[in-house]
């Protein structure tokens, strides 16, 4: 095993001081699902109020700042957080003021007018390339313009804090800075994953960020006895083991270093569960025909080559719950299917299931996979914790060092 580095405390709001009348950046994660304009799970919104709701108390001028989507640098009125900042004045309880750009004179106007304890949320971050450039001058001039006329700078969005990006890593540097109190107590239960998670300790992986999320495995199989694969990245596992997947989601490039992790996997006795039935649809469509079909055979459906996976099978439903139901700590990232397409949202729902009952210690990361147990029927009360960050909460899992909390420690 290879050895684990304690990672240090992060720094809390206590260290910031007195903030009254202080203008403080808040980065948030209100990264969203949409659809048609509509919020379908507020999670990462009500999640972010203890912080915001503390900085009010405490008489600061709330400056927050988040992304949503992937707009590539450019603005994209899909991804606008207007609607973002109706929904949070009203969780608030407060008036919450909107800019339709994240820097600039406008941003700047708005910003210098806020009294204590008002709040401000800025345009989507990523419509500026500064944001997510891989060029560190170029983040850096971005965060310097969004640390311009601040006092202080707090990281809350956890969800993000495994990027290199300027409202992450340059600007906790620009401006005296501390986590959140969204991070704090996300790595609080993070901390009891890794250094004492109780055996048998299962992972369950799934969802459609493949290439983000492929990594993780190598390390996982270091700490983990269990791991089960759903979702869009069951299909380069069956690809690895020889399989022809239709139309299913594929990184055909991750083939082989796929067949390494089953091969590692074999010589450290993990044990890593696998699909033995799918569902192929005709087409990536609520509505779509399908069929389950065995994962070792998946063109063998009417639909042959054209076929494409939206869920795991009944059988493989049932043997992960079953999986799930013996083990004493459980962690879930991505969803085992399309689960916003009712058709294809049956193995999404036995995982939720077998996590809510077993008396195991149960985290479900991401963004997307707490909407799916939300939308499901499930409250957040049935699971351990619920974390905002899917990526994030896994590569702290993997023991990776995080950029985000690197520069808060
Ligand atoms: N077989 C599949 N083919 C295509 N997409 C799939 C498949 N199975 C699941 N998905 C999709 O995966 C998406 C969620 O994946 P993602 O990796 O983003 O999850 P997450 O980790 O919970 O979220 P985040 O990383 O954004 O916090 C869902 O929108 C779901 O429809
Ligand atoms: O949804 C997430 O996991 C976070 O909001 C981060 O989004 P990203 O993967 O686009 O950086």
């Amino acid at each position: 095993m290879s050895p684990r580095r304690r990672r240090p405390p992060v720094r809390t709001l206590e260290s910031l001081g007195d903030l009254r009348s202080k203008s403080v950046v808040v980065r948030c994660d209100l990264n969203v699902p949409l659809r048609d304009g509509e919020i379908t799970d507020e999670g990462r919104i009500r999640a972010s109020l203890t912080t915001i709701r503390e900085l009010r108390e405490a008489g600061a001028r709330i400056v927050l700042v988040s992304h949503l989507g992937r707009p590539g640098g450019a603005p994209d009125p899909d991804a606008s957080l207007r609607p973002v900042a109706a929904r949070l004045e009203e969780l608030l309880g407060a008036p919450v003021g909107f800019v339709g750009e994240t820097v600039g004179d406008e941003a700047e106007r708005a910003r210098a007018a806020l009294r204590d304890g008002e709040v401000l949320l800025l345009e989507n971050l990523r419509f500026n390339p500064g944001e997510t450039s891989k060029d560190e001058a170029e983040r850096r001039a971005f965060a310097a313009e969004l640390a311009r006329g601040a006092d202080a700078f707090v990281s809350d969005g956890f969800g993000v804090v495994h990027r290199r990006q300027a409202s992450v890593t340059e600007l906790a540097e620009a401006l005296p800075s501390a986590a959140g109190r969204l991070v704090a107590a996300e790595l609080e239960v993070l901390r009891r994953l890794t250094e004492h998670p109780e055996r048998p300790y299962t992972v369950v992986l799934g969802g459609s960020k493949v290439s983000d999320k492929l990594g993780v495995i190598a390390h996982l199989l270091e700490r983990v006895d269990t791991l089960l694969i759903g979702g869009g990245m069951l299909f380069t596992f069956l690809a690895a083991n020889g399989h022809r997947v239709g139309r299913s989601l594929l990184e055909a490039d991750q083939i082989e270093t796929v067949r390494g992790y089953l091969a590692e996997a074999q010589r450290r006795g993990v044990r890593i569960v696998l699909p033995g039935d799918v569902v192929a649809a005709a087409s990536f469509a609520e509505d779509a025909e399908h069929q389950v079909v065995p994962a070792d055979d998946f063109e063998s459906s009417r639909f042959g080559a054209e076929g494409i996976g939206l869920d795991i099978g009944p059988d493989t439903a049932r043997s992960f719950a079953e999986a799930i139901g013996e083990s004493a700590t459980v962690f879930w990232n991505g969803p085992m299917g399309v689960f916003e397409f009712p058709a294809f949202a049956a193995g999404t729902r036995a995982v939720a299931e077998a996590l809510a009952g077993t008396g195991g210690f149960t985290v479900i990361g991401g963004g997307d996979s707490a909407a799916a147990v939300r939308s499901l029927g499930f409250d957040d009360e049935s699971f351990g914790h619920i974390s905002t960050g899917g990526g994030a909460s896994l590569e702290y899992l993997e023991g990776k060092t995080l950029p985000g909390l690197e520069v808060l420690a």
